[in-house]
């Protein structure tokens, strides 16, 4: 599900967001980086449909009355109901309308079989934030929204995350990352969009990273 962006603008309390145009592409992951409070949470908000006062327009490519029935997100603080893994995944399947191969599949690229049976409020973070990540992405959604889908996570989860993310890769599917890992944005995304104060101010596509100031700054301090 493609997105097209333009004019748009939004103004809450001192911050504002103001992006001329932009077009998000299916078959690709896009990686929103920039610094805290640039605007990275603000801009998923819009584009899942949660943020909705905004001046400009926001257009799909699909013929849906409502659009945003096409989208899932993962929120920064995930929701994750007081049953067991298995009943957390199936009923957002169900919700979505899913097919139920797409429990199966995420449960294994997920790793998540031996923890099926567990109450999912019992896991630990990195677990839980494979449940969350699995309930996301077995929806079959055209448009996914992460935000910061392995914040504080380990390199093992994290491992595991980005491969799930990779496989739900799909022609008639985009999905867009917010992360501060620039490391995670090479790895995963296609294209990377830096943000700041509310603006893009660089696009960079996966060839052209090396060539890019902002990205060799950011490996500067993120190996320090
Ligand atoms: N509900 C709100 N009311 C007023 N201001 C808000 C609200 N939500 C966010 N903001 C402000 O908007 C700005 C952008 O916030 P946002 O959460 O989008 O940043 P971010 O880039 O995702 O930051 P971080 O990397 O810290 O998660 C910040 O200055 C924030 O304080």
């Amino acid at each position: 599900m493609e997105v097209y962006i333009n004019n748009l603008r939004y103004k809450t309390g001192g911050f504002d967001l103001e992006i001329e145009g932009l077009n998000l592409k299916d078959g690709n992951i896009y990686g929103i980086l920039g610094p805290n409070g640039s605007g990275k949470s603000t801009f998923l908000k819009i584009l899942s449909g949660k943020i909705k006062d905004i001046d400009g327009s926001i257009k799909f490519n699909i013929e849906e009355e409502n659009p945003y029935t096409k989208i899932s997100v993962l929120s920064q603080k995930p929701y994750i109901f007081n049953c067991s893994v298995e009943d957390n995944i199936k009923m957002s399947v169900k919700w979505a309308k899913a097919d139920l191969d797409n429990f199966n599949n995420i449960v294994e690229i997920l790793e998540l079989k031996d923890l099926l049976k567990r109450n999912a409020t019992n896991l630990s973070g990195g677990e839980m934030q494979r449940v969350a990540v699995a309930r996301v992405l077995s929806q079959d959604k055209g448009l996914i929204l992460l935000d910061e889908p392995t914040a504080s996570i380990d390199p093992i989860n994290t491992r595991i995350i980005e491969k799930a993310i990779l496989n739900s890769k799909k022609n008639d599917r985009c999905i867009v990352v917010v992360t501060h890992n620039i490391y995670q944005a090479l790895r995963i995304c296609d294209k990377i969009i830096f943000i700041n104060k509310g603006r893009i101010v660089e696009e960079i596509d996966k060839e052209s990273t090396k060539e890019s100031n902002i990205i060799n700054e950011y490996l500067l301090y993120t190996s320090s």
